[in-house]
């Protein structure tokens, strides 16, 4: 079934006029695979950078098209811009009315190539090299410590591997309503909106999942979700450095990484990929987190360094990115996350949540927004 829907959807692909003038998508090798599931249909088309605006008509047409075929409840398409090789890096577009604390600087280049979401204004990714450091435990605090800070927040799991965030947030059992038409309300809980892949797609589907259609499914959760206004979206991406996270590395439009990693070798052999590979698509690292530093015996007050404290800040040190701060291993913190109450709710005055403050802050001060955030912070729009 799946594959004769395939082959039916390429065969309408195949016979619509490509708007550039050119031959059909599917001839020329636009289309990535398409994977069907549970009535949903997802792919990406990889289009020139500079036509990219002249397909999105494309795009909506063949979703409407597709979304006609029996066995077919939904369909996703999502325009992925390539830059060809030799073409220049995309020059900072002259945008004078854009707000300055949101366009400003290094984030601008990278940006200019992929459509942004409207009405959020600026997207961070949380990774790490390696699945287990934290990471997940890290973007939902460190998602409370920016609203602690008084920014409009937003986070998306999208670690396909294993969506964790309705867990954290105590909200595994809910679902996503519909918003009218094609948006879907995000799901709140503290104060931030949430939305995970975990909600919508069964996670044996999206295991499976190639880099492509990964940012398919990203860039229409992104998109199709009714945000509202928001100063920040965290990602949640999955943990390692290979063709999922790339794809999304270099495709979703984000403002800088925040890196996380345990003190282990190991660990941080593989933190070292994940900077490198946000930096080879000229995302700008925020920072490194160091996520179960030490440990505080509970009795004693002693402190062990039981993974060799220290490594990720030498790490950021020589690869000339911030250290945000190191965190402690500390039985509270899983517990509360297992309770889905992230310890910067549980406990908001106790050392943790003001060292994720401090952290959040940090890393908004590599986002350029540090200037308007130091009383109550608003983005300030010129
Ligand atoms: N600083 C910490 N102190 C104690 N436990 C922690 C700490 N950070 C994370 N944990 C615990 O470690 C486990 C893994 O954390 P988490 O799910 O955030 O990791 P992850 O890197 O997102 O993992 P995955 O790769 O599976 O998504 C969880 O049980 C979490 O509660």
């Amino acid at each position: 079934m799946a594959e004769e829907l395939k082959a039916t959807i390429k065969a309408i692909l195949g016979d619509m006029k490509a708007p550039d003038g050119g031959g059909d998508v599917v001839s020329r090798g636009m289309v990535s695979d398409i994977f069907v599931a549970d009535g949903k249909a997802f792919f990406s088309l990889t289009v020139p950078a500079k036509d990219a605006d002249k397909f999105e008509p494309f795009r909506k047409e063949a979703e409407r098209y597709i979304e006609q075929l029996d066995g077919i409840t939904k369909a996703m398409v999502a325009l992925t811009a390539e830059k060809q090789a030799g073409e220049p890096a995309s020059k900072p577009s002259p945008i004078p009315a854009q707000p300055k604390s949101l366009t400003a600087g290094r984030d601008a280049a990278p940006r200019a190539t992929k459509p942004g979401i409207p009405n959020v204004d600026k997207i961070v990714a949380v990774a790490s090299g390696k699945g287990g450091v934290g990471k997940s435990t890290t973007a939902v605090n460190l998602a409370l410590g920016f609203r602690d800070l008084g920014l409009k927040v937003g986070i998306l799991d999208a670690d396909i591997y294993g969506p964790s965030i309705p867990r954290l947030l105590d909200l595994k059992d809910k679902k996503p309503q519909s918003a009218g038409g094609r948006l879907l309300k995000p799901l709140e809980a503290y104060g931030i909106k949430v939305m995970s892949i975990g909600l919508l797609v069964a996670e044996e589907t999206a295991m499976v999942w190639r880099g492509p259609m990964v940012v398919s499914a990203l860039n229409q959760m992104m998109r199709e979700v009714e945000w509202g206004h928001l100063d920040l979206l965290v990602v949640d991406m999955p943990p390692g450095t290979g063709d999922a996270q790339l794809t999304m590395a270099q495709q979703v439009p984000l403002a800088g990484a925040v890196i996380v990693s345990t003190p282990q070798d190991l660990s941080l052999i593989d933190a070292r990929r994940g900077i490198t590979m946000f930096q080879k698509v000229d995302v700008p690292i925020l920072g490194i987190v160091e996520n179960m530093s030490y440990f505080i015996a509970p009795d004693t007050g002693a402190r062990y360094d039981i993974f060799g404290h220290g490594g990720a800040e030498a790490e950021a040190a020589k690869r000339e990115v911030p250290f945000l701060g190191a965190m402690p291993l500390d039985m509270h913190i899983r517990v509360r996350s297992d309770e889905g109450v992230p310890i910067v709710q549980a406990e908001p005055d106790g050392p943790h949540a003001e060292i994720y403050r401090d952290m959040a802050s940090r890393a908004l001060a590599g986002l350029e927004m540090g200037e308007t955030s130091s009383v109550s912070p608003s983005i300030v729009f010129e």
